[in-house]
């Protein structure tokens, strides 16, 4: 398999020895968007930066198209990056500023005005295309950053956080774009962000970074379902967390022993022994509120995948039930559910119990 991008054991230390990327491994093929995921400071730009050759690497190696390319300088490299204040040139026009790249590179001045005509006209700029950057919205400026690194065509465009300074309405129909384009162009994307609503709605793949270490690389979905550490969920999504000791693991099975009597859900990555510390991570929408009032067939269906708990709130909005449920160890629960599925039989300030079945619930270790 011939990958775009391969980091291989790639690790970071700034010269005040701060370790800020560490063991970093990932292969990422021809046309796959990949977002970096994580918590303020833990390596994202630092990655990103070192993919652009902007910043040198301590150890191990960055491959593009299978070159190596650690020592390449950034302008020798297929990259192009997209920065999150796009750094436009503020006296120079839309075109001119698009065209920069090409006179860099000495691109015979017919074939760079039909490059720079091409992008302006797919990214709807050729009517702004003699207006300077600085009197155009925050959408359009996006647009330019994005126009002035694809016109150079290259492998790789890397993009570091280039919706963050947009309002959210703007930021969702960009997002829209920006994965159009992509597979429109068919280029890779590596895309820095701290908003997990972004990364799960743009990626192939997400890379969740903790402290400079890579927690889980997985697709959006599976990251959501399939939580491989407790940090990745507590991370993301809305899981609530249960403690307990494993009790043993059955096929793909796993039970844990905890204050809320045995439990299970899908077993752990790797193989923990009986009496690790464990967790069960249980993802909202795997929830379902039974009513005190259930019947035995209806309870037995769960197995004893059911906590006590008292239905504290309900609230309707459209058609979405809101439920805060409280569990026996006073832990405040918010979940949400179609209302048509609870049919009213559902009510503030009864007992009920919360319900699950094993396969939407992931047992992993502490
Ligand atoms: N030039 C530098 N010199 C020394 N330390 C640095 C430098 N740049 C970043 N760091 C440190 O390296 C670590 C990783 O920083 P980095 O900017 O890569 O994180 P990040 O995940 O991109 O954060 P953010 O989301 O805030 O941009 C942090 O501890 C940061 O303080």
């Amino acid at each position: 398999m011939a990958y775009d991008l391969q980091l291989s054991h790639v690790g970071k230390v700034y010269d005040n020895g701060t370790p800020a990327v560490i063991d970093f491994n990932l292969d990422v093929e021809k046309g796959e968007f990949i977002a970096f995921l994580g918590p303020s400071g833990c390596g994202k730009t630092t990655t990103l930066r070192m993919i652009a050759g902007f910043e040198s690497i301590t150890s191990g190696d960055l491959l593009i198209r299978g070159n190596r390319v650690n020592d390449l300088l950034p302008e020798k490299r297929p990259t192009s990056m997209i920065f999150q204040n796009y750094a436009l040139f503020p006296h120079m026009s839309v075109r001119q500023n698009v065209r920069f790249g090409l006179e860099v590179k000495q691109m015979p001045a017919a074939e760079a005005d039909a490059k720079v005509d091409r992008i302006l006209d797919k990214l709807g700029l050729s009517d702004v295309a003699h207006v300077r950057p600085t009197r155009l919205s925050g959408g359009q400026r996006q647009r330019i950053a994005l126009a002035r690194s694809l016109v150079v065509e290259p492998d790789i465009l890397l993009l570091d956080e280039p919706l963050g300074a947009l309002d959210a309405n703007l930021r969702k129909s960009i997002q829209n774009e920006l994965k159009l384009l992509q597979r429109d162009l068919g280029i890779t994307f590596v895309f820095v962000t701290h908003a997990q609503s972004e990364a799960l709605a743009l990626s192939d793949r997400i890379v969740v970074m903790n402290a400079g270490r890579v927690e889980q690389i997985s697709p959006p979905r599976e990251l959501y379902t399939r939580p491989q550490s407790l940090f990745v969920a507590r991370f993301i999504g809305a899981n609530t967390l249960i403690p307990g000791t494993l009790r043993a693991v059955e096929g793909e099975v796993a039970t844990l022993d905890t204050a809320f009597g045995a439990l299970a859900g899908m077993r752990p990555p790797g193989q923990p022994a009986a009496g690790a510390a464990v967790s069960l991570v249980l993802p909202a929408e795997a929830v379902d509120i039974l009513p005190g009032t259930a019947t035995e067939a209806e309870r037995a269906a769960y197995g004893t995948n059911l906590i006590p708990c008292r239905i504290e709130r309900l609230q309707l909005i459209g058609h979405i039930l809101q439920i805060a449920v409280r569990l026996p160890n006073d832990e405040l629960v918010n979940l949400e559910g179609h209302a048509d599925k609870y049919g009213g039989r559902l009510h503030a300030g009864t007992p009920g119990f919360v319900a699950w079945q094993p396969e939407r619930a992931t047992v992993i270790a502490n």
